[in-house]
């Protein structure tokens, strides 16, 4: 099938390439047209396992172009699929403004009936929102425009991975014959089809970000509880998670979830339930154990080792590992967090950071307290002659440093690891003060 996949970002490009290896003809389209030479190049403009080769591969096969020409864009494939930015606004709903614009960008080329395949998360009642937007800036009668929901489940990370072995795929919407050729992109995967109508698909997408935000946030309020009583919580984690009702996944303990999703889907879903009327009173509660979590472990950290004017190494600024994203995430508020506790100096090292300039800070931040800030490449640099270091991010190679060697160049060998990543046994073996989250010690 021709298919344009609209937005190059991190779901778009992997979306594209993964329907280009299934054998689709696609054109991925982007306004940006500096990121669009970049993919034309064969090079990825953000950081993702395995999908730089897989892009130098799919544009040598021809099966695979990036246009930012809107014309084309729209008029050569039948199937469009939008994956464009839905983030937060002040007042928490999803911002929808891009998604407007690519509708007026249909409207404005449109030469034959199309499938708009609605991928990027939109709040509930979006896609039949879009049906009648559509029908109001589109002559239905000479182009029938059909819009089926198809949302993403994939990890940043894990992306490639996740779109080939997808967990399911979600098809919503009204008209069978539109949403069979939308299955049909996927005929050569495994995966299982839920088949609903529109408001059911957006649900499932919003509802799992919710539910898989809540299990964060429920694990890390027990972590606040076996804190006191000197339970591990991995060990809570681990025993809880052998039943298959509950499982072990995002059931990690940590300074909370970050990311471009599960903060704008939980403020997204607590606004449309108000909206609704139906206040959502547990994932009110998710969220702010998230927005205390950093605060809670700088507590802790405190109450080991006063903050004020020490020099601090902080291991992570991306959201998670594997990924250059840094929308929401805790190792940027842990680093803003120390600065507000009157932390003299602090070095960050994350492999997907050059440079202060390069952080996405908070946009509140008090930008002299930034010069207390230096980013360094080498982590042996970061530790240094620092009271203690922070694990943020559970960056693979973090494991593996010689923290032996490292816990004699540092000024006082404190390890705080926020993400419960590395063992404190060896940890303490080899010479580091050393404090997780609940890790079987009380306070
Ligand atoms: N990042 C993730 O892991 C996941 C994201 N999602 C959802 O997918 C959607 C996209 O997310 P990301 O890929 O992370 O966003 P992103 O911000 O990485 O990419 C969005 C892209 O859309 C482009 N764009 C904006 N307006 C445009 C227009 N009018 N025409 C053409 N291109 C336009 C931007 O230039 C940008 O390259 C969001 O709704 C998000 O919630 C869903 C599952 C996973
Ligand atoms: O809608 C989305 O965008 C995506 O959001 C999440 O994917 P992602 O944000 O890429 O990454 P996760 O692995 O879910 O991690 C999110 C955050 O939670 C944290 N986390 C995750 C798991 C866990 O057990 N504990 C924990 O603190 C991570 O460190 C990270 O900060 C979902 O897992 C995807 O299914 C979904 O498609």
């Amino acid at each position: 099938m021709k298919v344009t996949v609209v937005g190059s970002g991190y779901v778009g490009t992997t979306t594209a390439l993964v329907l280009a290896s299934l054998g689709h003809q696609v054109i991925g389209y982007d306004i940006d047209a500096g990121k669009v030479e970049r993919l034309n190049n064969g090079e990825l403009p953000f950081t993702e396992p395995g999908l730089d080769q897989m892009l130098r591969d799919l544009l040598g096969s021809g099966r695979m172009t990036f246009t930012s020409d809107s014309r084309s864009a729209v008029t050569e494939s039948e199937v469009l699929m939008i994956s464009v930015g839905t983030p937060s606004m002040p007042n928490g709903g999803a911002d929808l403004k891009y998604l407007r614009q690519v509708l007026d960008t249909i409207a404005a080329h449109i030469n034959e009936p199309k499938i708009i395949v609605t991928k990027s998360t939109v709040p509930i009642g979006t896609n039949r929102w879009m049906k009648e937007r559509l029908s109001e800036i589109i002559d239905m009668q000479t182009y029938p425009v059909e819009v089926v929901s198809n949302p993403e489940f994939l990890r940043e990370g894990e992306a490639l991975y996740d779109s080939l072995h997808p967990s399911r795929t979600v098809i919503g919407g009204e008209n069978e014959s539109a949403m069979d050729k939308v299955k049909g992109l996927y005929a050569s995967l495994q995966t299982t089809y839920v088949v609903c109508n529109y408001e059911t698909a957006e649900m499932i997408k919003y509802a799992s970000n919710g539910f898989l935000a809540a299990k964060i946030s429920f694990i890390n309020e027990m972590a606040r509880l076996a804190d006191r009583v000197g339970a591990d919580i991995r060990g809570v984690a681990q025993g809880m998670g052998l039943d298959p009702r509950i499982s072990p996944h995002h059931l990690y303990a940590g300074i909370g979830y970050g990311g471009s999703c599960f903060p704008k889907d939980v403020d997204e879903l607590l606004y449309f339930g108000t909206q609704q009327g139906t206040e959502l009173e547990l994932l009110r509660q998710v969220k702010r154990i998230n927005d205390s979590q950093i605060a809670w472990f700088a507590d802790k950290m405190q109450s080991v080792l006063p903050l004020e004017g020490k020099r601090i190494a902080v291991l992570g600024v991306a959201f998670k590992e594997n990924t250059d994203d840094q929308r929401e995430s805790p190792g940027i508020k842990m680093i803003e967090q120390l600065l507000h506790r009157g932390v003299q100096e602090i070095r960050v090292v994350d492999p997907t950071v050059e440079s202060v300039e390069h952080i996405h800070w908070s946009k509140g931040i008090d930008r002299k307290m930034l010069s207390r800030v230096n980013v360094v490449t080498e982590a042996s640099e970061a530790v240094a002659g620092a009271h203690a270091v922070v694990l943020a991010t559970p960056w693979p190679q973090f494991s593996s440093y010689p923290w032996e060697a490292w816990a004699s160049i540092a000024e006082t060998a404190y390890f705080f690891d926020g993400r419960n990543y590395l063992d404190p046994a060896e940890m303490r073996s080899k010479g580091w003060h050393f404090t997780g989250i609940a890790r079987g010690e009380t306070t």
